[in-house]
C-alpha cells in the first residue's frame, strides 16, 4: 500500500468505510467490561476458557508457551516484506485466495486500510516470490505455525475438558489432522496520518466472524482490534504484544450447538502507528461434518442444518465480510 504517493491514493478519495469517533465504544480496561485473561499454566484455565467462550467468544491468553523468539523473528520478516516496493510485493499476489493482497479483502468487493499475506498451512503455495529470502521466510513461518498449532490444540483440549466431552481430543484432532484446512494470515495496517485530522475512524478490516473453529491472534503493540458485545457496542481491545487473543469461530459455535459464541470483530486503522498482526485460523478437514457434539445436545435438536466444512467454506467465499454466514445454515424451529 502506498500512502500519499499520488493524489488518487489519498484516503479521502477512495472507497473506504468510516465510522464516527462518537460511536459508543468501551475500552476493555474499564471496569464495566473487560476481556477475560486466561493463564494457560493455571489449573482453572479450562473453567475460565469455557466461561469466556460463552460470554464473549473471545479471551486473552498469557503463559501461552510460544517462544518470544519465534514471534519476533516472524514479525521482523513480515515488516521487511511489507516495506518492499509495491511491485515486489505484488509478485506474490493477487490472493486467489492465497498470496499478497492490498486493500481488497475476499472476492466480493470488501476493502480495508490493510495489506496482507494469506498463506495456507500446507506449504502448497509458491513461496519463491515471498520477499528477498523466501526459504528463510518459509522456515520462520513454519516454526511459528507449529508452536501456535500446539497452543490451539492445548486450548481445544481444555475446552473439551471444561465441557466434559470425551474424548478430550474431540475438537483438537480436527486442527491436528494432516488434512486440516487451516489458514495463516499476516495483516499490515499502515499508519494513516490523515486520520488524526478527521473526526472519524477508518476501517482497517471490516466487521466479521471467523468461519473456522478457532483463531489465535498476535499483534504488535498498536491498537485497533475491537470486538462486538451482545448489546451491539464495540469494545476496544488494548494491544499486548506478548499475549495471544483467541476467537471462537463459526464452526465451534455450531459444534457447541450455539453454547459458544463466534465473536464479531473488526480493526480500525491507527493515525500514528502501523499495526502488524498474525492470525492462525484452525480449521477442520474439508470433508468434516460440522455438527453439534451429541453430548452437548442434551436431547435437544441441532440449531443447524447438516453441512461439511467444504460446503460452509464455499458459501463463505460467496459472502461479504459483514454477512451473517451461519444464517443460511440455521434450522428454523418447527412451530
Ligand atoms: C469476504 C471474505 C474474505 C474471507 C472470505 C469471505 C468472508 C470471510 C473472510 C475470512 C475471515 C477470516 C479469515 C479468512 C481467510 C476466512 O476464512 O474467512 C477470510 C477470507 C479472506 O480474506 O479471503
Ligand atoms: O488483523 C487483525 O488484528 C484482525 C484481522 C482479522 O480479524 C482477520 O484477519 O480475520
Ligand atoms: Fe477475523
Amino acid at each position: 500500500m502506498v500512502l500519499l504517493s499520488k493524489a488518487s491514493s489519498s484516503v479521502s478519495s477512495e472507497q473506504y468505510s468510516y465510522t464516527s469517533n462518537c460511536m459508543p465504544t468501551t475500552f476493555s480496561s474499564s471496569s464495566s467490561s473487560s476481556v477475560p485473561i486466561v493463564d494457560l499454566s493455571k489449573p482453572d484455565a479450562k473453567t475460565l476458557i469455557v466461561k469466556a467462550c460463552e460470554e464473549f467468544g473471545f479471551f486473552k491468553v498469557i503463559n501461552h508457551g510460544v517462544p518470544m523468539e519465534a514471534i519476533s523473528q516472524l514479525e521482523s520478516e513480515a515488516f521487511k516484506f511489507f516495506s518492499l516496493p509495491l511491485t515486489e510485493k505484488e509478485k506474490a499476489g493477487p490472493p486467489n485466495p492465497f498470496g499478497y493482497g492490498s486493500k481488497r479483502i475476499g472476492p466480493n468487493g470488501d476493502v480495508g486500510w490493510v495489506e496482507y499475506l494469506l498463506l495456507n498451512t500446507k506449504q502448497e503455495h509458491n513461496f519463491s516470490v515471498l520477499g528477498k529470502n523466501p526459504e528463510k521466510f518459509r522456515c520462520i513461518v513454519n516454526s511459528y505455525m507449529s508452536c501456535v498449532r500446539k497452543m490451539a490444540c492445548e486450548i481445544l483440549e481444555l475446552v473439551a475438558e471444561g465441557l466434559k466431552i470425551q474424548p478430550k481430543n474431540a475438537f483438537s484432532k480436527l486442527v491436528m489432522d494432516k488434512q486440516s484446512d487451516s489458514v495463516f494470515r499476516v495483516n499490515h495496517y499502515p499508519a494513516c496520518p490523515e486520520l488524526a485530522m478527521k473526526g472519524e475512524n477508518l476501517i482497517g478490516f471490516g466487521e466479521h466472524t471467523d468461519p473456522q473453529i478457532i483463531s489465535l491472534l498476535r499483534s504488535n503493540n498498536t491498537s485497533g482490534l475491537q470486538i462486538s458485545l451482545r448489546d451491539g457496542s464495540w469494545l476496544s481491545i488494548p494491544p499486548d504484544h506478548s499475549s495471544f487473543f483467541i476467537n471462537v469461530g463459526d464452526s465451534l459455535q455450531v459444534m457447541t450447538n450455539g453454547r459458544f459464541r463466534s465473536v464479531r470483530h473488526r480493526v480500525l486503522a491507527n493515525g500514528v502507528k502501523s499495526r502488524l498482526s498474525m492470525i492462525y485460523f484452525g480449521g477442520p478437514p474439508l470433508s468434516e461434518k460440522i455438527a453439534p457434539l451429541p453430548s452437548l445436545m442434551k436431547g435437544k435438536e441441532s440449531l443447524y442444518k447438516e453441512f461439511t466444512w467444504f460446503e460452509y467454506k464455499n458459501s463463505t467465499y460467496g459472502s461479504r465480510l459483514a454477512d451473517n454466514r451461519l444464517g443460511h445454515f440455521e434450522r428454523i424451529a418447527a412451530s
